[in-house]
Formats: structure tokens, sequence, C-alpha cells
């Protein structure tokens, strides 16, 4: 199997395709091959061994594509010479050259599957979320700084209140009570100050982390608002939404924890090694020789950790993905009775996640096992030599204390640091993927530059010569040198074959794609140069075949078309779309809150509420696509002469499966293999007994008509 690696659109599409049988005079094991279809990409093999040795199966036409457009990844360049049967192929990986010849065979269907490289952290995008707050993280680190420069001091305290004791203990003079309380005072007001910043950081710090996480959801929330429709088709939306909780949340984390833990552990232990060394260098010298390779060893096992971690990662977005889409079209789950199957599949992944995670806590287990004995024998062995000290004078008693509890300190800052240094790397990667979207600039973009004609729209519509593939299949070309006139306040209904393009031809309207080439003309102008926010939002009303409402009241969903709308604009959208009367029956009218994506409502009331939302932005051009063959005959009358209604006066452009809805169209076309095939009035097309008549003929004997 192969893989296309694309960092923005994805390619999804078992294909024709072409095999390549590489011969190299040079052994190389290419993981890795770049191609850009389309877009930049790489490509993989995912048969192990040598991939130059191995027949190369890929899709004909992206590589046509890749042969035109190459870009270099770091570490890698390849380079595509597509001739009339001959493929050569010249990569260098890794400083390996490999040269490939291939033939070239259009049988071989291939699967392609579509990937992300890793996203890179981009430490000026932190930068950016971090500036914002910075007197209060300036305050945080001097407040952590202090409070780890005390806990240097403490085991030096501690030592000389030991040291009292045992001198009281040996001689047995003087005042015990007296001479304890000066150092047990100055100790317990360290106490004290150390609480007080440890209380002063953390309060500054969970601000600076919240509201950093606050901006950047706001940030990413509306980047991804901004994306073109292709890129949801690249993208599952359970995947978004992880970027936006889950990503964020462990980067916060990760955000918070070096600048307390990170910044006190550094601070701890290069300040307790000194007091260390000032108490007793022979014995610094030991921990110094035990302790690197204690660290070592935990570095070593704590990678291993991390690896873990990150595939638990993985998993967990992997088994929510799948939740979120089961629990997002639960309705087509149960009318399947799929949820045994979707229980399945979660749980499956579920499971998969469980196991790792378990060996993940395992692996935990053990480290903290045999930290937990390393440390100990620390301990031992500082008390054996230590004790061997005092014996011999070089060490009071105090000091073996405060030794110990220093030493202790850098142990538990060092092992603190190796946690770290995971939570850092975890942090890192979400900060990655949060960032990642965070810059993408979208295709197709929704403001800046765009002019907003001055003079009222007549709503003419000229499709000029337009080609067009969707973006996660640039080899399949749905539309081809298409040509069509929409006039104005005329109804145009586009119909043909189901898959030949009808719908394709709305979406480019509506810019939610951009043309592979040709020319859509609002008025004369081309739509590429028209502020995308007036189009949509003032120019086009878009009704389709299954609305989508928001989960609010009636009155906010119609208002979501223009949102400056006042209660009397609505009642009259919803008056125009023959929504009034069933609105005013429910208990709560307009204020009637119609649940997740309008469940509650029946499809021909929800098909009058989009119809009122389109109405009340009063558009120059509606585009019906669909918009009653999913009603029944009773809805589709109520919802037809709500559609009768709102047409006059307006461009439209009607796609339709059922022909019987269209007949009293102005232009009906007919849609072929991308092409406009035919065009005229129902009376016209029929009487011309192409296309049109055939279509009609099989609909009446569907029993559709
Ligand atoms: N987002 C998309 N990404 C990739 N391919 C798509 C996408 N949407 C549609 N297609 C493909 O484009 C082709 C045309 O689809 P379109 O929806 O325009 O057809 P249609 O004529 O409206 O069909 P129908 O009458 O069944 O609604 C189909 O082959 C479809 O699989």
């Amino acid at each position: 199997m192969f893989q296309i690696l694309c960092s923005k659109a994805s390619i999804a599409a078992p294909v024709r395709s072409l095999s390549l049988y590489p011969r190299c005079n040079k052994t190389a094991n290419i993981s890795r091959w770049y191609i850009s279809p389309g877009s930049n990409g790489y490509c993989s093999s995912q048969q192990p061994g040598n991939a130059v040795s191995r027949i190369w199966s890929l899709t004909q036409r992206a590589l046509r594509q890749s042969a035109t457009r190459t870009s270099k990844p770091p570490g890698v360049a390849l380079k595509f010479i597509l001739g009339p049967a001959v493929l050569t192929v010249s990569a260098r990986l890794f400083c390996h050259i490999a040269y490939c010849e291939a033939d070239v065979n259009n049988n071989t269907p291939v699967e392609v599957v579509a990937k992300s490289p890793a996203p890179e952290f981009k430490w000026h995008i932190l930068w950016e979320f971090v500036k914002p707050q910075l007197f209060a993280l300036i305050g945080a680190v001097v407040l952590a700084f202090g409070a780890a420069i005390l806990n240097i001091q403490i085991p030096l305290m501690l030592g000389d209140l030991v040291n009292v004791v045992a001198r009281y203990l040996r001689e047995h003079t003087g005042n015990y009570a007296h001479e304890i309380r000066g150092p047990a005072l100055k100790l317990l007001g360290l106490y004290g100050i150390q609480g007080l910043l440890t209380t002063g950081y953390i309060i500054l710090l969970s601000r600076v982390g919240e509201r950093v996480a606050a901006d950047m959801r706001k940030t990413l929330f509306a980047s991804l608002l901004r994306q073109d429709v292709a890129f949801f088709d690249a993208n599952k939306t359970g995947q978004l939404v992880n970027r936006l909780t889950a990503d964020i949340q462990e980067f916060k984390s990760s955000f918070k924890l070096v600048i307390s833990q990170g910044l006190r552990s550094i601070t701890q232990t290069v300040g307790c090694f000194i007091s260390l060394y000032i108490i007793s260098p022979k014995l610094t010298g030991l921990t110094v020789v035990v302790l690197p390779c204690l660290v070592g060893a935990g570095a070593l096992i704590g990678s291993f950790l991390r690896k873990l971690s990150r595939m638990a990662q993985e998993q967990v977005a992997k088994a929510t993905g799948v939740a979120d889409e089961a629990l997002g079209n639960v309705r087509t789950v149960k009318a399947f009775a799929m949820e045994e199957r979707e229980l399945q599949l979660y749980a499956y992944e579920v499971d998969k996640s469980c196991e790792i995670n378990e060996n993940l806590g395992a692996g935990i287990a053990v480290f903290q096992g045999l930290s937990n004995i390393a440390l100990n024998c620390i301990v031992l062995g500082t008390i054996f030599a230590g004790g061997t000290l005092i014996s011999s004078n070089e060490l009071s008693p105090g000091d073996l204390m405060s030794f110990l509890v220093a030493s202790q300190t850098v142990q538990r800052s060092l092992a603190s640091i190796s946690i770290l240094f995971g939570q850092v790397v975890r942090g890192i990667s979400s900060g990655a993927r949060v960032f990642e979207y965070l810059t993408l600039e979208p295709t197709i973009p929704l403001a800046g530059g765009g002019r907003i004609p001055y003079h009222s729209l007549m709503g003419r519509v000229d499709f000029m010569n337009i080609s067009f593939s969707y973006p996660t299949r640039p080899g399949h070309q749905i539309l081809k040198k298409l040509n069509l006139t929409l006039p104005p306040s005329k109804t145009v209904a586009i119909v043909g074959e189901s898959g030949g393009g009808k719908s394709t031809v709305a979406s480019l309207l509506e810019r939610f794609y951009d043309p592979t080439s040709g020319v859509i003309m609002l008025d004369g102008l081309d739509i590429r140069t028209l502020d995308l926010s007036w189009l949509r939002g003032q120019v086009i009303g878009f009704i389709n075949q299954e609305p989508v409402l928001f989960g609010s009241s009636i009155m906010e969903n119609i208002r979501f078309g223009k949102p400056e709308a006042t209660d009397a604009e609505v009642i009259n959208a919803a008056k125009q779309a023959n929504a009034h009367r069933f609105i005013t029956g429910f208990p709560d009218g307009y204020n009637t809150v119609v649940g997740e994506r309008g469940v509650t409502l029946s499809g021909g009331q929800k098909q009058r509420i989009a119809i009122a939302r389109a109405l009340i932005k009063n558009p120059s051009i509606l585009v019906l696509d669909e918009a009653t063959s999913a009603l029944d005959a009773e809805s589709e009358r109520v919802v037809q002469e709500a559609l009768d209604r709102a047409t006059k006066g307006r461009t439209v452009l009607i796609i339709a499966h059922r022909l019987s809805t269209i007949q009293g169209a102005d232009l009906i076309c007919v849609m072929s293999n991308g092409r406009i095939v035919e065009a005229g009035t129902h009376l016209e097309l029929l009487s011309k007994g192409g296309l049109y008549s055939d279509l009609i003929r099989r609909q009446r004997a569907e029993g559709q008509q």
C-alpha cells in the first residue's frame, strides 16, 4: 500500500495508477519521496525493506501533476520527469542517491490515504500570545525563582537546627529552649515566606496560562472558521475539535509546568549542588559519580515512556474522532441500526488506547519503583559515607542532615526535570498542532481586498469555460469547460444524471471552491475580485436539500441570515416562507428551541425556516439545491408555494432531481459529463427528443413525475 501524505488538502480515492519498476544503481532505503499533487505533499511506501527495489504504484494523474510541481521538504528532494512511456525518478534522501526508472502501466488500482506531516512548533507565534501577559509572567518567574532560592536555604538551616540539638545532647549545657528558638523561628519565617511566594507565583502563572489558552482557543476557532470548504473536506471535525480542546489543554499544562517546575528544579539543582559542595566536597564527589548514571538511565526509560505517551495521545484522538462522528450522525446510525458496529469501532479504538495506556502505566510504575530503590540506596550510601566522615570529625551531624536534605532536593529536582522533559515534548507537539492551523491561510480568503459594487445588482451570472476538480481529488475533473448564463431575474434549472456536477456548479457560485480554470462573472465582474462576505452574506441565498439549523430558537435561526434584523423582519421573512403559521402554533412561538441541528422539527418545517433564513437577507440570487426533494407531497406543496413567492424578481438557479418541479423554469440546462449539453424551455427540450426527454421518460417510468 502507498500513501500520499499531504500538508493541506488530502487525496483519498481509489484511482487508476501507474506502476514504477525502479532499477537503481545504489542501495538507498527510500522511506519517503516527494510529490506535489496540486498541493504540498509527501508520498511514501508502507512496504517494508528497500523501497527502491519494489514496484511503486501511484496515481497517474497525481503523478502528472507532480511532474509539473515539486518542492523540497527537509532532507528529501526528488524530481519527476515524465516521458511518454518511461518515468524517471531521481531521489536524494539523507545523502543517498537513488535513480529509478519505471514503465507506465495504467491498470493497477492503488489505495491512496491522506496524512499530514508533523507540524512545526513556532516560537514567534507563542510569543504573540505570551506578549500581552508579559508582566504577569515576569512576576510569576521572579516569585518562583525566589521560592526556589529559599528552598536551597532550608537544608542549611535544618542543619543548624540539628547541630544545636546534637550539641545539647553531647554537652547538656546552656539553655536548649533559648538556643533552638532562634534557628527554629528563622526556619519558620522562611517556610512562611516560601509559602507566600509559592501562592503568588501559582496564582500569576495560572492566570497567564488560562489567558494564553483562552486567546489561543479564540484565535484557533477564528482561523478554523476562516478556512475554505476544501479544508473541511480534508480534515475530520473530531480531530479539529481535539486541537481546540485536548491539544490546547495539554499545551497549557506543559507551559505552566515548565515555568513553575522547570525553573524551580533547575534553580534548586544548581543551588543545592553548591550547598552540597560547601557542606562536604568529598560526599558531593560521590554524589556526582552516582547521580549522572541514574539520571542517564532515567532519561533512557523516560524517552521510551514519552514515545508511549505520544502514541496514547494519538490513540485517544482517534477514539474521540470515532465517537464524534457517531454522535454527530446519531440518527443515521440509529436508522441503520448500526449502534453495535459504532460501539465496536469505538471499543476497538478505546481498547487500543487502553492497552497503550496500560503499557504506559506499567512503564511508569517500573520507572518509579526503580527510582525509589535508587534514591533510597543513595540515602543509605550517603548516611554510610557521611557517618564515616562524622567519625573522623570531618563532618558534623547537622552537616550530614543538611547534606541529606539538599541531596534529596537535587534528586527530586533532577527527577522532575526528566519528567518535565517528556511534558515539554508533549507540550511542543500539542502546540505545534495548534499553531499549524493558527497560521493556515485559506486559499479563498473571506475578508480583505474584495470590492463591493456601488450600483445595485442586476443579478446576471456567467460561468465562462469553467473546469473544476475537487482539491481532495485533483485527478478527477468534474466540470469540463462549462459555459452557463443565469439571466437577471430569470429562473434557470440544471438537471442531469446524479453525480454529474450540478451541486458543484452551485458550490462554485458560492465560492466554496474556485474553478481550476475559467471565470464566473457577476454582472460582468469576476467574482474572485468581489468581497466574499458581501457575496455570501447579501447577494446569494442558498437553500439545499437538508437544511441544517442551529440548536437555538427559531427566531435566532432565521436571524442567522441577517444578524441585525428586527423581530418584525424575522416575522415577515417567516410569513414569506409559509412558516409563520406553524411557528405561532408552538407554545413558545418564535422562541421555540429547535434542538440540535433542528431535530425537533419536521423536514418541511426545517426547510421553511431555512427559506426564511435565506429570504431575510433579500438576496439578488437564490440557489435552490434540490430544496424540495426530501419532502413528502403535502410538505412539498407548502414549501414550493413559499419558493414560488421567494423566487419572484430574483435570479434563481435551481438544481433539481425531480423534473416536475422545474418545468416552469425560464431555461433548463441538461448537464452531462461536466458540460451543458442541452438548453431550452421544457417544451423546446421535449420537442428536441434528446437527453432531457430521455430523463423525463425515465422518471415517468420510475413514477417520479
Ligand atoms: N467535497 C467533495 N470532494 C470531492 N469530490 C466531491 C465532493 N463533492 C462532490 N464530489 C464529487 O463530485 C461529483 C459531482 O458531485 P455533485 O454533488 O456536484 O453532483 P450532482 O450532479 O449534484 O449529484 P446529485 O444529483 O446526486 O446530487 C461526484 O462524483 C462527487 O463524488
